[in-house]
């Protein structure tokens, strides 16, 4: 708060300077400059040393000498008041070259600290090397500000593996990927990635709650973030099809015209960026995808089909998310309780599960009992799937395995819902059956006293 009233203290005291400068400049150049040179020429005039010809010419030449001499003596103001104002220019340039000096500094200062977790040599132990899989070996995942957001972290993602990160929030889920990108340096561990060097989108594809939409073409959208230049490939109008119609956008193609350029962050909802997202996924085909809660918009229908098919991608998934449901679709679970601590389940073939924990259970504080809920529910739903003997199985044959199966049978005998007859009943009984009824109704059958 103290902060904030000194921004707005000195922003005051910008504004008020400002002013005055703006004031003093103008009435320097505008009025300064014409009042002193009709001073300076009138002087003379009225003291008698300016005294014209009689003659016509004469009078004519003095009064062309004296707009001269005024104009020369106002566009010597208005040359001053250009100097200061260019006085005030240079400090706003300095002030620019200054900030992308020091833009410099830090990006020179960022890239040293990723060269220095890339050297394998490197004192402090800490590197990051190349491997078709990912592995976290000790890694400490530290905020700017030096909290520490989780401890020590060991855990291991096959190819063909999908990881369900989760946790309550701010306890480190997005964070942890922001290491592994190389947004945040690793100041303690080791972590092994497929594709180090060279972009991250290109082995390991992220894909936000809110997907970035720049503005431009619908393709570019999909391709993003290559562009038509660095294409490998490039992307037909089928390809476009296809990759709308996985994620039920292909009206999209319909509405704008393909040389259209749309500001896509303010035309489309929330949920229809994040499909969006799921077809860029799509297009790219990464080795890994992390889903930083990007399906938390859309339907469950949608979400399941988007899981299914990544997976038939050979896509793996590093999902976070706050969704039990998606359990079903992951074989490791990491979760984090937000003071450093973690836990790891591994789905073993039988269905089982082994744990790997540092001190997560250890106290159970409001933040690890969060935690704890989503991991019960896992485990629950993993020993249901167990019974079932079903290793793979989709979303709604979870929820329907797991509902209580007296309820539904119940549901079904109760049902109020009318069905026709596979036999109707012969056309004389039917008009019986009417005449029935039409009698029963009838005003004097409703007035006979039972
Ligand atoms: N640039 C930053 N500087 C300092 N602290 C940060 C920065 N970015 C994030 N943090 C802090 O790190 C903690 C973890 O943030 P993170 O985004 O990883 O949380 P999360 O588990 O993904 O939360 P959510 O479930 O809400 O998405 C938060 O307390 C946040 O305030």
């Amino acid at each position: 708060m103290q902060r904030f009233e000194a921004l707005v203290g000195h922003l005051n005291l910008v504004r008020h300077e400002n002013w005055w400068f703006g004031m003093i400049q103008d009435f320097f150049l505008k009025y300064f400059g014409a009042t002193v040179a009709v001073v300076l020429i009138i002087e003379p005039f009225f003291s008698g040393n300016l005294r014209p010809d009689s003659s016509t010419l004469g009078r004519a030449e003095m009064l062309s000498n004296l707009r001269y001499h005024t104009s020369v003596i106002i566009s010597l103001f208005q040359s001053l008041g250009i100097l200061s104002i260019s006085s005030r220019h240079l400090n706003i340039l300095s002030g620019y070259a200054d900030r992308i000096r020091e833009l410099l500094d830090v990006s020179r200062e960022l890239s040293g600290i990723r060269d220095k977790s890339l050297n394998h040599n490197s004192p402090s132990g800490n590197y990051i090397s190349e491997a078709n899989h990912i592995e976290f070996s000790d890694v400490k995942v530290v905020t700017p500000a030096g909290n520490i957001l989780v401890n020590d972290l060991t855990l291991r993602v096959e190819t063909g593996s999908n990881l369900l990160n989760t946790g309550p929030n701010g306890s480190g889920k997005s964070s942890l990927f922001r290491v592994l990108g190389g947004l945040w340096p690793l100041v303690s561990g080791h972590i092994v990635k497929p594709g180090v060097g060279s972009d991250l989108n290109k082995e390991i594809f992220y894909v936000p709650q809110r997907p970035y939409t720049a503005v431009g073409t619908l393709r570019e959208q999909l391709i993003y973030p290559l562009t038509e230049d660095q294409e490998i490939e490039s992307l037909t109008y089928d390809g476009m099809v296809d990759l709308l119609k996985n994620v039920d956008l292909e009206y999209l193609l319909e509405r704008y015209p393909l040389d259209k350029e749309v500001n896509w962050g303010d035309e489309l909802s929330l949920g229809e960026q994040q499909r969006l997202g799921m077809a860029r996924l799509f297009y790219h085909k990464p080795k890994f995808a992390i889903l930083d809660e990007c399906t938390s918009a859309v339907t469950t229908d949608m979400e399941e089909r988007f899981c299914k098919k990544v997976r038939a991608m050979g896509t793996s998934c590093i999902t976070i998310s706050h969704r039990p449901a998606l359990v079903a679709f992951h074989d490791i679970v990491l979760s984090l309780d937000g003071e450093g601590g973690w836990n790891v389940q591994h789905r073993r073939e039988d269905s089982s599960f082994s744990t790997e924990e540092s001190d997560f259970s250890s106290l159970e504080t409001d933040r690890k009992s969060d935690a704890l809920t989503v991991q019960r529910d896992f485990m629950r739903r993993a020993k249901s799937n167990a019974s079932l003997g079903s290793k793979d199985h989709s979303y709604s044959t979870e929820v329907i395995a797991t509902s209580p199966k007296v309820e539904i049978e119940h549901a079904v005998r109760t049902s109020r819902v009318p069905h026709l007859r596979c036999h109707p009943r012969p056309l004389p009984l039917r008009v019986a059956a009417i005449l029935n009824i039409l009698v029963c109704c009838s005003p004097w059958c409703l007035s006979v006293p039972q």
